[in-house]
């Protein structure tokens, strides 16, 4: 490849914006960052990272990354889903755990959607990651949103190395997906 590729990730979360960068980097891809708060429509999760990647296009006036994460539990046939910001905000881990109270079932999947576009009127890419686990009384840090609610093979995301987390992540995954598409010259595109 000739020129580094260099994403623009617009995202309001320090903490997203963190793993991308641990991510992407050793893999010669450079990350930049507007912190502009998008819109974020009701609908599915891709309906949301189109969306919210249009809007970002049309206010930078340029190529974008975005990125929407949601948590989805199995006995709520997905739900919270893209509204886990706002059930996190409102009612926290405790609430989160007292939603499945009622279901045997704590499965969970954890999906990131990235969200790639040249500019406005540029179609949206989709680059999608999930990973499953259940949902727990909260252990670890408090560091990033429902990390201590999130358990993954015996450890909430939480109680994991970062090193642990970026290796099985939903995050990781999907930026798997955006590195093999950027390294198969698809920006140039
Ligand atoms: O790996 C994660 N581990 C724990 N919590 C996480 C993770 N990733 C996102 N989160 C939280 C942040 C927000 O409460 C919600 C997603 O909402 P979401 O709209 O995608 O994030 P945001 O508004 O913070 O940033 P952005 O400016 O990119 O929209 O789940
Ligand atoms: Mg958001």
């Amino acid at each position: 490849m000739s020129a580094a590729p260099v994403l623009n990730f617009i995202t309001g979360n320090a903490n997203k914006l963190s793993e991308v960068r641990t991510i992407l980097e050793p893999a010669g891809i450079t990350v930049r960052n507007q912190p502009l708060d998008l819109p974020e429509v009701q609908g599915t999760l891709e309906d949301v990272t189109r969306d919210k990647c249009r809007a970002a296009a049309a206010a930078v006036q340029g190529p974008v990354l975005v990125e929407d994460t949601c948590l989805c539990f199995d006995a709520l046939n997905g739900l919270p889903g893209p509204y886990i910001k706002w059930f996190m905000q409102s009612i926290g881990h405790a609430g989160l755990n007292n939603l499945l109270a009622a279901y045997d079932d704590k499965s969970a999947e954890a999906v990131a959607t990235f969200g790639f576009s040249q500019g406005p009127g540029h179609d949206v890419l989709l680059f999608q990651g999930r990973t499953k686990g259940k949902i727990v009384p909260p252990r670890g840090p408090t560091t990033f949103g429902w990390d201590p609610i999130f358990e993954y093979d015996g450890q909430t995301y939480a109680e994991m190395d970062k090193s642990a987390k970026n290796k099985i992540s939903h995050r990781f995954k999907a930026l798997e997906k955006l590195r093999a598409w950027i390294e198969a010259g698809g920006m140039k595109a």
